[in-house]
């Protein structure tokens, strides 16, 4: 560990109260694997999105954010996905953490309570200060985008 170590508060709400908390599947991992809190299994038919409840809320210290993304594996097996990669947990928010999982793949993908459905990884934020001008500075690139590099 060389970064920040920064504590996350969470809590378990009512439905999470047997929840496991986000855990590193091994030492050097940067995702913490978040599970399924469901009451009885889910269902996500092909095509389907489902916001898919964890449980858990959290107070994430001020400066930091939690990025909800897609585990590799339920991806490449079952096309199963998470539809906002990566969904964005705010500081401030003390709602419960929620991850929109799609089935992208052709037959339907069931989740079980407990179920690793995404993982977490904790990122800082820079809160840059957005200022209105006239006119910006000029540079090699200027206005060119969408693929205008490397052009003969
Ligand atoms: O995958 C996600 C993404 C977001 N959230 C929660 C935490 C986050 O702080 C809040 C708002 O998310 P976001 O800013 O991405 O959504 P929005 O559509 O901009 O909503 P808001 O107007 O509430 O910011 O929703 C989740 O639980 N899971
Ligand atoms: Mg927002």
């Amino acid at each position: 560990m060389t970064g920040p170590q920064p504590t996350i508060g969470v809590s378990r709400l009512p439905h999470g109260a047997e929840a496991l908390l986000p855990a590193f599947a091994t030492a050097g991992a940067a995702g913490a694997d978040i599970r399924a809190a469901l009451a009885e299994p889910l269902t996500l038919m092909p095509g389907s999105r489902a916001m898919v409840p964890t449980g858990l809320a959290f107070a994430i210290p001020v400066g930091f954010e939690v990025q909800v993304r897609p585990r590799s594996g339920l991806a490449a097996t079952h096309g199963v996905t998470v539809l906002n990669a990566p969904g964005t947990i705010d500081s401030d928010y003390r709602g419960e953490v929620k991850v929109i999982l799609v089935n992208l793949g052709d037959v339907p993908f069931k989740i079980e309570n407990g179920d690793r459905i995404a993982q977490l990884v904790v990122a800082s934020v820079v809160t840059a200060r957005f200022e209105a001008r006239e006119t910006l500075d000029e540079t090699d690139r200027g206005t060119g985008g969408f693929g205008s590099t490397g052009r003969g």
